[in-house]
């Protein structure tokens, strides 16, 4: 069994005209980073509300980690909650409470020990780049400090999962790539991500699995995906998105024998030219078909290349230059991959630091404000380590995943630590 089951799952709202769900069936496994997609009112929102128990289904299952969300009493639902992370557009900060003590909150209401909230609060902040911050309000925070703290809150806990509804929904481009940064790392740890959005250029550059709906329907599952589907909705937009992949396959595969400069004269009209110019501008990026196939088995394919990249190719489209969908103009990568180093394992003497070391507002932290990091990397975060989890919920321990997912945690630390 996956980890999240649906089944025929449908919701109707009180007094809704039509299912804001219907005849769902989606199944993700653990580990799995899933994009949820689709016009507003499409039902993403509605899909988050139901894993997390805010909404009750009308017709059909849920399971989460085993537990079938019907047979979930109003009474028990904060305990099976505590298996998960949830992360919000507008961040939902205690604003009388320092960043500090957000995220200790976190693990105090689950009754977490003090001198284990102690050990891991600086730990996450530091795995998110927030390390002295610590004593600021949520006022005083850029809105991309702010929903790092909320993704520090969301993963103290080490949950199996967690459900993000447009965590970048207020964040710039750049803001966006620091952000998606920490939760491809929170991902690489075992933990389970599934986060509704909007945001086209972040689908497209991780490429992860993008499930689409529309009207309440699911009308896409699709493996390292795009934002839009050609196939569903064929307007021009996605129609040239896809003449843009394909433009873009095409590129790499002529990338050893055409030069650029013919490859730029090769669109005629103006669609074709911004094709083009994409697909030039991309291919640079690309290793030639010479070198993946020295890097790699001759049996893999684009696509698995490209599913590689991730977060690097996020700060690559960004920085690349051009001006966004919207219009912004990019920062350069440099300034950017700005969540550090990520989180170390937990050695002695790191904890002993971090417990004794009060934390100083005015200390430098290797990020400064949004997007002003002192740090001078052009390569992605690395995996960070997880926090040393506290006692999991019940439910997951019954389920087992959990242990499952710190297994995977252990061995993702170990590889690392390795190479
Ligand atoms: N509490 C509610 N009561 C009644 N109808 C609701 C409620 N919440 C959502 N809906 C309706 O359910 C449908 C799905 O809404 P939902 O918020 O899930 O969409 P969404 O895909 O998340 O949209 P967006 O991208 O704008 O956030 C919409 O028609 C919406 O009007």
């Amino acid at each position: 069994m996956a980890l999240i089951d649906l089944e025929n799952v449908s919701k109707v709202y009180d007094r809704a005209t039509r299912p804001a769900l219907e005849e769902v069936n989606l199944h993700i496994n653990r580990g799995d980073f899933v994009f949820l997609v689709g016009a507003s009112g499409a039902g993403k929102s509605t899909l988050l509300s139901l894993l997390l128990r805010e909404e009750e289904i009308s017709t059909g299952k849920i399971s989460v980690a085993g537990n079938d969300l019907r047979r979930i009493s109003h009474r028990h639902i904060p305990h099976y909650r505590r298996g998960i992370g949830f992360i919000f557009q507008d961040y939902k900060l205690l604003e009388n409470m320092t960043v500090w003590e957000n995220v200790a909150f976190a693990l105090e209401v689950i009754g977490t020990k003090r001198s284990t909230i102690k050990s891991i609060v600086p730990q996450v902040l530091e795995a998110v780049g927030l390390t002295g911050k610590e004593k600021r309000m949520p006022h005083e925070l850029s809105g991309g400090e702010a929903q790092r703290v909320a993704i520090a809150r969301a993963y103290a806990n080490h949950p199996a999962i967690i459900l993000a509804d447009e965590p970048t929904g207020n964040l710039d481009p750049t803001t966006s790539v620091g952000i998606m940064e920490v939760l491809e790392a929170i991902n690489r740890t075992g933990t389970t991500i599934v986060m509704a959005t909007h945001n086209e250029e972040i689908v497209n550059s991780m490429r992860k699995r993008v499930v689409e709906l529309h009207n309440g329907r699911i009308v896409r599952d699709e493996e390292n995906g795009m934002y839009d589907s050609a196939l569903y909705f064929p307007d021009e937009e996605a129609t040239n998105k896809s003449r843009l992949e394909q433009a873009v396959r095409t590129a790499r595969e002529i990338n050893d024998v055409l030069p650029e400069s013919q490859l730029s004269q090769a669109g005629t009209n103006t669609a074709d030219k911004d094709i083009v110019e994409e697909a030039v501008d991309m291919s640079k990026f690309m290793p030639t078909s010479e070198s993946a196939n020295a890097a790699s088995d001759s049996s893999l394919t684009v696509d698995d290349l490209e599913a590689e990249e991730g977060v690097a190719r996020l700060a690559r489209n960004v920085h690349s230059g051009r001006t966004g969908r919207y219009g912004q103009a990019f920062a350069s990568a440099e300034q950017t991959l700005t969540w550090g180093t990520g989180l170390n394992a937990a050695s002695d003497d790191n904890q002993e630091a971090s417990q004794s070391q009060q934390p100083d507002d005015d200390k430098e932290s290797n990020t400064d404000d949004e997007g002003k990091s002192s740090a001078s990397t052009s390569t992605p975060a690395t995996v960070p380590a997880p926090p040393a989890p506290p006692a999991p919920p019940a439910f997951l321990v019954r389920d087992e995943v959990n242990e499952k997912s710190r297994v995977t945690s252990q061995d993702n630390s170990d590889e690392k630590d390795g190479e």
